[in-house]
């Protein structure tokens, strides 16, 4: 045992420095378990590996400069006898449950956590950042990894900002708000990088033309980590198929058809998903409004990676050797230079991550569970580990928009003494307050979600928000009477106003009712679709084909410039939305069915349909194994991959590899800023044509 560690029967508290080394507080559990759910889901499943992390070194910014650690550090030079702590719960561990030790933080793993090790031993740490010395507490142990709780910094990353957010550590709808964004961008990045070259077997362009991943960090060092030496499948103790069977299962488990993970915040609470509690945040794309009618759709899948053999790993010192070597100049984030640097070289271009100029306030959509507190009513976010509500006034990455109505439509209902639901009892009336914004058009919808029909005062209630809100379009009640978690019942009627609001993605206008899935950052979206449109190449003569289309979003921003598009989505509310909004821009050229992607392309096919550009953006779990088959049988000359999950992208992306396609390029999109989560989008070409 490194004589720094030993057993401390002491607990130092968090400590802050003007956000720098600042413990994420309660999350540190709730992160834990949320690592352990996946694990645990993954030993339930029999797979063997290694986990992949991001990580790598940093220039030292140690504890006296951030004034951290000095405690700590005191502790750590008296520290440590060499000797096994005798009660080590789980024989042979260099550490033991609720013993105090220093970390040295060596990557990121999939849920922002830090990953650190002790001895050699792995910790996963909610709140520690990859370079950094932390101080922790083990709070639970597994033969190969632990969690452990953050308790000081004691080396920080300089990285390291102050979340904004102040309640940053107990929603839990954002993971990296304390790491610059800068450098989250390069998380996902790398997250990319990581997957297609573990998951996918891919080569990924090295300026260099040396081992993939070799030099492919361009200001940090965000990258995978193993330790030498070790078997692939002793590295940080936890299966690399993991990465894509988690999400297959988390698909599966929470039973959501747009399932970009995040928004059925209820849902997820509930499975235990590890996106988060955020009311306001739920962080990803928009579960929420298919919820349960897709979930026949998430039934798992046996098709799984085979556990990696390769043994080309990088040595986090070797990381730590090659940082600041000049990559930063090439690789920076606005992708100059990038083409040059690539040319000539073999391999997927992986490019930085497209991020927002400004991250923040960018959700076009608020969905707040409510509550009461002491008789009062309270609107903002679960307690951690519970269905206790929290009172929030702001939530920072939501458009400003949202939290002033929420705030009024609370001030509103307390004054008229309108009753919160109140799941134990399943009494009371106000569930959710959903408020949606146009971008462009400024419209607002206000959605009152009400355990019964009759909402009282409501003439009243009506008045008031519409007096207080200038902006509102549309004021709407859903019904839910079941005990559930799913936010929306079955019937929607509009109070006052319109049924919809408009927003526009683009050029192309599209009508939200209260239930229809909008895409909740719609300024990368644009971006996204920029790129999908970009990469499909086309010239106004294509047929195109839109799997998994949802409300034909991707569809009718091509269809412009294509001959004629074929959208296909599961859930038929979707479709009809679909064929709405195509009218509504004046759209004729595309048509859209209701359906299985991989049942109606191969009707498509016997029908005679010869596409020349296929797109799809499934959900988290990836292709359809047959719609895949289809599609090699099809050979486009271009297929376009949209992707929330860059683990199942991978995967997908070796079968059409192996089915004579070539990955040309991969762009990464932050599309949710100061969460773990990042979208993709990339192109593949068949391999007898020229790109
Ligand atoms: C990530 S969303 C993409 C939606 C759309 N492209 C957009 O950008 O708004 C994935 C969509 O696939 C749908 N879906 C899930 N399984 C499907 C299947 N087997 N066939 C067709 N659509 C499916 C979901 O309902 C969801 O609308």
């Amino acid at each position: 045992m490194n004589k720094n560690n030993r057993r401390s029967s002491s607990t130092s508290g968090h400590k802050r420095a003007g956000g720098a080394g600042k413990p994420r507080g309660g999350s540190s559990e709730q992160g834990s378990k949320r690592s352990e759910a996946r694990v645990e889901r993954d030993q339930r499943s029999g797979l063997s590996g290694a986990r992949a992390a991001f990580g790598g070194g940093h220039s030292e910014l140690n504890s006296a400069q951030t004034g951290q650690g000095r405690k700590g550090a005191a502790r750590h030079a008296s520290g440590g006898s060499g000797k096994r702590p005798a009660n080590t719960a789980l024989a042979g561990l260099p550490v033991e449950k609720n013993g105090e030790y220093t970390a040295e933080i060596i990557g990121i793993g999939h849920d922002g956590e830090g990953v650190g090790r002790v001895d050699g031993f792995t910790l996963f740490i909610p709140g520690a950042l990859p370079g950094e010395r932390v101080r922790v507490k083990v709070l639970k142990l597994k033969k190969q990894f632990g969690y452990a709780k953050l308790l000081e910094v004691q080396k920080a990353s300089p990285d390291r900002v102050g979340p904004p957010c102040p309640i940053y550590d107990q929603c839990g709808g954002c993971q990296l708000q304390h790491l610059d964004y800068a450098a989250q961008l390069e998380v996902k990045r790398q997250l990319v990088v990581d997957n297609l070259e573990r998951i996918g077997k891919l080569k990924v362009a090295d300026r260099t033309g040396g081992v993939a991943g070799a030099a492919d960090h361009y200001s940090g060092d965000y990258r995978m980590v193993k330790d030498a030496g070790q078997p692939a499948d002793a590295g940080l103790g936890i299966p690399e198929s993991q990465i894509l069977n988690e999400d297959v299962l988390e698909s599966a488990e929470v039973g959501k058809g747009m399932d970009t993970a995040g928004s059925a915040v209820s849902a997820i609470n509930e499975a235990d998903d590890s996106v988060g509690e955020g009311a306001y945040a739920n962080n990803t794309g928009d579960a929420d409004l298919y919820t349960g009618m897709a979930g026949s759709q998430g039934s798992l899948r046996s098709r799984e990676l085979q556990p990696l053999q390769d043994t080309e790993f990088v040595d986090a010192a070797s990381l730590l050797d090659s940082a600041g070597d000049g990559d930063a100049e090439i690789l920076t984030q606005d992708g100059a230079g990038y083409e040059a640097a690539f040319a000539g070289t073999e391999g997927i271009v992986v490019y930085p991550t497209i991020g927002m100029d400004d991250p923040w306030r960018y959700r076009n959509k608020a969905q707040v569970p409510f509550g009461e507190e002491q008789g009062g009513l309270v609107g903002g976010f679960y307690a951690q580990g519970s269905h206790r509500i929290i009172d929030m006034e702001a939530c920072l990455i939501q458009h400003s928009n949202n939290d002033e109505v929420i705030a009024k439509v609370k001030e509103i209902g307390r004054r008229l003494g309108i009753r919160a639901y109140r799941e134990e009892t399943h009494e009371g009336l106000l569930r959710h307050v959903v408020v949606k914004v146009g971008f462009r058009t400024g419209e607002i919808m206000v959605v009152l979600i009400t355990n019964g029909e009759e909402i009282p005062r409501a003439a009243e209630w009506i008045r008031e928000i519409r007096a207080a809100i200038p902006g509102v379009a549309s004021i709407c009640q859903n019904v839910n009477i079941g005990r559930t978690n799913v936010i929306f019942g079955r019937t929607t009627r509009v109070l006052w106003g319109h049924e919809v609001i408009y927003d526009y993605i683009g050029d192309v206008k599209f009508a939200i009712s209260a239930r229809s899935f909008f895409q909740v950052n719609p300024v990368q979206t644009e971006a996204l679709y920029g790129k999908a449109l970009e990469y499909a190449g086309l010239t106004g003569g294509e047929t195109v084909v839109d799997a998994y289309c949802g409300i034909g979003t991707i569809s009718l921003f091509l269809a412009k410039h294509a001959k004629k598009v074929y959208g296909v989505e599961i859930v038929p509310e979707a479709i009809e939305d679909a064929k709405r909004n195509a009218l509504l821009n004046g759209i004729s050229n595309a048509e859209f069915a209701v359906g299985g992607a991989e049942d109606v392309l191969p009707e498509w096919q016997r029908a005679g349909v010869r596409p020349d550009v296929i797109v799809v953006d499934p959900p988290r779990k990836g292709c359809d194994e047959r719609l895949l088959d289809t599609i090699l049988q099809l050979r486009p000359e271009r297929v376009v991959y949209v992707s929330c999950n860059a683990s199942t992208l991978a995967r997908d992306l070796r079968v059409l590899e192996d089915g004579g396609y070539r990955t040309v390029s991969v762009q990464p999109v932050d599309m949710f800023p100061h969460t773990v989560h990042v979208e993709n989008v990339a192109l593949l070409v068949r391999c007898d044509t020229d790109v």
